[in-house]
């Protein structure tokens, strides 16, 4: 280009910082969490269920374990056998079901072949379904009632709240369409009052539709998918993808949906990977778990 563009100060994107917002959510939950077990003395507890071993659902474990505690939450860790029959998951769920300790049901998704996951997650009774993907959460989600929200899109919105604020008219593009973060997300810009986009592996031409966009989504599990040059300048991206690569010198490293390098270039606002969503995903988990606990103890809100 121009040598006098050479001498100016490139623009970069200012990161959100979802790692902190988490941290200060985690506060308030276990401020909750305390004054709850005042009342009932009741401690929270999370049943999470790992089936066989995914990359990405093991980083999860790992975090969710550790802010669970930080939180002054229980938490029930289940790994069973990437062997395990449909039948026996579904005895498992039914146990947790009505086990009085447990607020809170999570499986890790995605499961081996052979075990159908709506199957599996509608085992969950909605009062406990956290991740919010039962038929029942999820239709009051598509309907505007209120009911439990996917983890991961409440984080994203959060985010967007505080970064964004009203997202009145914004065009929005949502890559990905999976029942757990592409759909229910889109939902919930669609409430926010912006105009929704929907790419998925169909799609023709997404990074055009990128371009167009005030904000975009990306949950696809295709690693450094979205360019540099899809990026609308000042436009916001969250990054949800979680990827872990291998560094020629054997150590291993997240990367998200999003050539950050890039797209920090172009973008007004930015979630890093890791440091963004992640965090967010599971301060959600542990609010869900305790607005679980509440309506179970106490009954719903009249
Ligand atoms: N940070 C966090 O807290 C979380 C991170 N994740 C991560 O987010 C990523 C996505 O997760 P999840 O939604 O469960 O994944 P899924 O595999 O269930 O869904 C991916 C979606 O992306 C679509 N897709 C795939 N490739 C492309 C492409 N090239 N262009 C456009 N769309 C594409 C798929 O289309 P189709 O359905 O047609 O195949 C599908 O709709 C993963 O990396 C996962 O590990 C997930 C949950 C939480
Ligand atoms: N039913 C179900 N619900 C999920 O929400 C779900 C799932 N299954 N399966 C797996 C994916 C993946 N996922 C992550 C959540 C947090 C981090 C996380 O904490 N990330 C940190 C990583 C920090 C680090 O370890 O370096 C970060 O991005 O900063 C990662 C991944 C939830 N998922
Ligand atoms: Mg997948």
């Amino acid at each position: 280009g121009p040598a006098v563009s050479d001498t100016q100060e490139p623009h970069a994107a200012r990161l959100i910082d979802g790692k902190g917002f988490a941290a200060r959510m985690t506060q308030d939950i276990a401020a909750d969490v305390s004054a709850f077990y005042d009342r009932h003395h009741i401690t929270p507890g999370l049943a999470v269920v790992l089936v066989g071993n995914d990359p990405a659902s093991e980083v999860y474990v790992r975090n969710k374990a550790l802010q669970t505690h930080r939180a002054g939450m229980r938490s029930f860790m289940h790994m069973l056998p990437a062997t395990t029959s449909q039948k026996e998951l579904l005895g498992l769920i039914e146990r947790l079901n009505v086990d009085p300790e447990i607020h809170g049901i999570l499986v890790q998704l995605p499961l081996p072949a052979g075990l159908d996951p709506v199957v599996v997650t509608n085992a969950i009774i909605p009062e406990k379904d956290v991740d919010g993907l039962g038929v029942v959460n999820a239709g009051r989600l598509a309907l505007g009632l209120p009911g439990i929200v996917p983890c991961t899109p409440l984080g994203c919105l959060l985010l967007l709240h505080h970064y964004v604020g009203d997202m009145r008219g914004r065009d929005a593009l949502v890559i990905g369409a999976s029942n757990l973060v592409g759909r229910p997300m889109a939902e919930l810009l669609l409430r926010e009052g912006c105009t929704v986009t929907v790419a998925h592996i169909d799609t023709r031409d997404t990074a055009s539709l990128a371009r167009q966009a005030d904000i975009v989504v990306v949950a696809t599990g295709v690693r450094e998918l979205v360019r540099g040059d899809w990026i609308k300048p000042g436009a916001t991206v969250i990054d949800v993808g979680i990827s872990r690569v291998t560094l020629p010198n054997g150590k291993t490293r997240l990367v998200g949906d999003v050539k950050f390098d890039e797209a920090v270039k172009r973008a007004g606002l930015i979630t890093p990977v890791p440091g963004g969503v992640g965090p967010m995903t599971i301060a959600c988990l542990l609010r869900n778990t305790l607005d679980a606990a509440r309506i179970l103890v106490e009954g719903p809100a009249r």
